[in-house]
């Protein structure tokens, strides 16, 4: 190695993050003349990459070790191929976008909260994180959109290159690899597209779902996943459904998706959620009142980014004003959310989701009727009033056939305690959150 790049290459490993380094600077190759010093890159993205990201910071440093006396160009090759440069690229920098995406440092493992909803995905996560290509291979963790498994995927990356900053760990948007693709037959590059993803330790791959329909891109990821998975390099996946129900998904790719571990994430309860807004106010040292933080917990009950966007309206608005994050005043900065909420989820449209769903009549939940298969579903959707509505315990009771607050409150308290107790019925709490927040 040229004793300037080696120079540089110090200079940069202190400049540059650790898995950046490792992952595109760590690679080049450089052969140094009288006037000149050669990188190589080993494949098109890499050099892709570099070109955008990394080219002015290395040319500024060989600048400053050759005194400016050398130039600097990029070209795909290898020192110890004598032809090394069949593919130059005579794009400027920044002018071609071609690579996978870098990991999102906030979301980590610490960031997350954890809840009943995405405790065994959390879990399975810490310890893929932990053995790498060992634990479950491909790990997959699907549920509906906004409710973490982005930032799960991203904290086991972020986990990972805190154990070890030399891994390379690539993270992108299906559709990204989708498109890097198709520029890959386009350019002829192919064979460097599928050697630089099949090389990777850790290869992140978000919202498989859009590669439903995409059958070339479905064959060439499952070459590579199956490279990746003899190799035992970890591959994990997010999908927001479980692989089987893709449609345009080729059987063989539904299959495989499944045979490491798939993970569900669910919507979290409203503990989880309130304890959500708490730890992202926090992020941003604000000390959020737990009385506002059920408050908006309650009224935003459908994704946690939504949530996080009724927070962030509620702090800029009193960033704004300059006045204190009181229930009132989150009232009036939510005031077009939480009207709009009202008129979706009303204890009318709760007594019809839940009779439908218990196939019993809306007439039994106002009943007298103390079977037992009447009283529970009742029990349930006055929780879910109290949780989804506005409603006080009495308005609640008076709904429901005139009942006194007391029963709304005890229906409360026992359907939190089967909840715990019975996966069946957190279960069916949990569906028809779902179907009434949607
Ligand atoms: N349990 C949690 N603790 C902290 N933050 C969370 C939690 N769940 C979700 N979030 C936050 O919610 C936001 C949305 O999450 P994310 O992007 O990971 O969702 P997703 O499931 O990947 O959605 P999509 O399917 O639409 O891509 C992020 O800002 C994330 O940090």
């Amino acid at each position: 190695m040229s004793s300037i790049w080696n120079n540089c290459l110090s200079k940069l490993e202190n400049e540059i993050s650790g898995s950046d380094f490792s992952t595109w600077i760590r690679p080049l190759q450089a052969i140094e003349s009288d006037e000149q010093i050669k990188l190589l890159a080993p494949n098109r993205f890499v050099l892709d990459w570099v070109k955008e990201h990394h080219f002015a910071k290395i040319e500024e440093t060989i600048y400053e070790f050759s005194n400016g006396t050398l130039n600097l160009s990029l070209e795909i090759g290898s020192r110890n191929s004598s032809v090394a440069t069949a593919a130059k690229v005579a794009k400027p920098a920044g002018s071609q976008k071609s690579s996978p995406n870098f990991l999102n440092k906030a979301f980590t493992f610490d960031n997350f909260v954890e809840g009943k909803s995405n405790q065994l995905a959390r879990a399975a996560s810490m310890q893929v994180s932990e053995n790498i290509g060992k634990a479950y291979n491909p790990l997959l963790i699907y549920g509906s959109s906004g409710l973490g498994k982005t930032h799960m995927m991203h904290a086991i990356g972020n986990a990972v290159l805190q154990k070890n900053p030399s891994a390379t760990v690539v993270y992108l948007h299906s559709e990204k690899f989708v498109q890097d693709m198709v520029k890959a037959l386009q350019q002829n590059s192919i064979n460097a597209f599928k050697e630089f993803y099949r090389g990777v330790d850790v290869l992140l791959i978000d919202d498989i779902q859009f590669f439903a329909g995409k059958e070339r891109s479905q064959e060439e990821f499952f070459h590579t996943f199956n490279t990746l998975l003899e190799k035992k390099h970890q591959v994990i996946l997010t999908c927001d459904k479980y692989p089987k129900e893709i449609i345009g998904l080729e059987d063989r790719l539904k299959s495989r998706f499944g045979w490491g571990l798939p993970v569900l994430i669910e919507p979290p309860d409203m503990e989880t959620r309130a304890a959500i807004l708490m730890k992202k106010a926090a992020l941003v040292n604000i000390e959020l009142a737990q009385d506002v933080a059920f408050f908006i917990a309650k009224r935003i009950p459908s994704n946690v980014r939504d949530l996080e966007g009724a927070l962030r309206r509620v702090i800029a608005n009193a960033q704004f004003t300059g006045r204190e994050i009181t229930i009132e005043f989150t009232k009036e900065a939510l005031h077009d959310l939480i009207s709009l909420q009202d008129k979706l989820v009303n204890i009318d449209n709760i007594q019809k989701t839940v009779a439908e769903y218990f196939k019993i009549r809306v007439a039994d939940l106002s009943s007298k009727n103390r079977k037992q298969s009447i009283t529970r579903p009742r029990q349930m959707a006055m929780c879910l009033a109290r949780e989804l509505t506005s409603h006080s315990f009495p308005e609640i009771g008076d709904a429901f056939g005139g009942r006194d607050h007391t029963t709304v409150m005890n229906a409360c308290k026992r359907i939190a305690e089967l909840k715990e107790a019975d996966n069946k019925i957190a279960e069916d709490y949990s569906n028809l959150l779902r179907t009434l927040s949607h």
